[in-house]
């Protein structure tokens, strides 16, 4: 699949395959309601990225505003370098699967695969071996002349994603397509996912979740939502090794936000605890506020008293024990504040009401701004 740019009015057809997204600045409004806010964001041909957020954060209206179906008050949306924003949906090149499977009941699956061939008005002869190419590839090639409702939700969901591959787009667009299905199918369809994406290593997808496992799991970089407005952007090590605010460290991945205050000589203060961090933000003065991110599984048990080394240590008191199989969960009371850690190997768990000490390392942390807000920036890092 080629990724050379069509013109403004080029319909993309096999050889003139758009590939590569661009929110330039886009914004949707609905009355006095902004659900999107002045997005800027691009997704590289061949590259795999999730919108993550919570529900409302306006995950869906980006997606839509890509395929055509939601208008920009503000901004633009670019394909492949083209302004498509005036474009209507079918002449995107764009394949699009939703969460419904969103399936014609009344049409047999090989005729469902080749209804947004026909709709683009693809050669009629070229048509059979376009649903063949698209069925094979989602492992359907078996189930052509079903009807829907003679299929499972998996199933359906790949002739939905056969459906969407068939016009060979340069852009798919996969809004929450896994969470009609169970568990166990979901996993499945996961890697199906991934492998997909290897053999259309040109074709840009954005993959609409609230998922942190799907986004984790399929996407080159996660690009984090929360109220209208894109909080953090990039890949899934990145975020959850080095977060840039607290929505993100505990969107992507479970955290610890430790309130801390800056008690000079690289030091940080964490209640009565000396706590140190990997680095302390540039031209941090003695007092300043600022928000220790440590992840639970950072966390170790340290003899009672000595965390050993240069390692932080926190003493605690156990209010809750977890068995999670190859895990514990501890929840430890520090002055006040519920810390989680997940320590594996313990064989004698410690009992509810025991004071221990949790050791980490400064490696482990990210000092982040103080306050569950997610509006400041990142102070510099030294
Ligand atoms: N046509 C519309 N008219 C008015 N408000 C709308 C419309 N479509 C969406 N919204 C609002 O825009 C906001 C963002 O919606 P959107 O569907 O983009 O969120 P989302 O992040 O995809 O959420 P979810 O995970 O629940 O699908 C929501 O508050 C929603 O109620």
């Amino acid at each position: 699949m080629s990724t050379e740019p069509g013109g403004p009015e080029a319909v993309p057809t096999s050889r003139a395959v758009r590939s590569g997204i661009r929110f330039d600045h886009v914004s949707v409004r609905y009355g006095d309601l902004t659900v999107l806010d002045a997005l800027d964001l691009t997704v590289e041909p061949g590259e795999v990225l999730a919108l993550l957020g919570p529900s409302g954060s306006g995950k869906t209206t980006a997606l839509r505003a890509v395929a055509g179906f939601v208008r920009p008050s503000g901004g633009r949306v670019l394909i492949g370098g083209q302004d498509v924003t005036d474009l209507p949906p079918h002449r995107r090149g764009i394949g699009m699967v939703v969460q419904q499977y969103a399936l014609f009941p009344h049409l047999r699956v090989d005729q469902n695969v080749a209804f947004g061939l026909k709709a683009q008005r693809s050669p009629r002869a070229g048509i059979p071996g376009r649903v063949a190419e698209a069925l094979e590839m989602t492992g359907m090639a078996g189930y052509a002349r079903r009807y829907p409702r003679e299929l499972s939700g998996g199933q359906q969901q790949r002739v939905a994603i056969a459906r969407a591959l068939a016009i060979r787009p340069g852009v798919l667009l996969l809004d929450e397509p896994l969470s009609a299905l169970d568990a166990q199918l979901r996993s499945g369809m996961l890697a199906e996912l991934a492998r997909l994406h290897r053999e259309l290593p040109d074709v840009s997808i954005l993959y609409v979740t609230h998922d942190q496992i799907e986004a984790l799991t399929l996407a080159d970089r996660i690009a984090v939502m929360d109220k209208a407005r894109l909080q953090d952007c990039g890949t899934p090590q990145d975020l959850y090794r080095r977060p840039r605010t607290e929505f993100t460290a505990s969107f992507v991945g479970s955290a610890n936000l430790l309130p801390v205050r800056v008690a000079g000589e690289g030091a940080l203060r964490f209640g009565d605890a000396v706590v140190r961090a990997a680095e302390l933000p540039k031209g941090a003065v003695e007092g300043a506020e600022a928000t220790m991110c440590v992840r639970p599984h950072a966390l170790r048990l340290a003899a009672e008293g000595a965390a050993g080394g240069a390692a932080n240590a926190l003493r605690g008191t156990v209010t809750g024990v977890q068995w999670r199989g190859s895990t514990h969960r501890l929840l430890v009371d520090s002055g006040g504040h519920e810390i989680r850690a997940d320590v594996g190997d313990l064989r004698q768990p410690p009992a509810v009401g025991a004071t221990v000490t949790l050791a980490f390392d400064p490696e482990d942390t990210v000092l982040l701004p103080a306050g569950v807000g997610t509006e400041r920036p990142l102070l510099e890092r030294v």
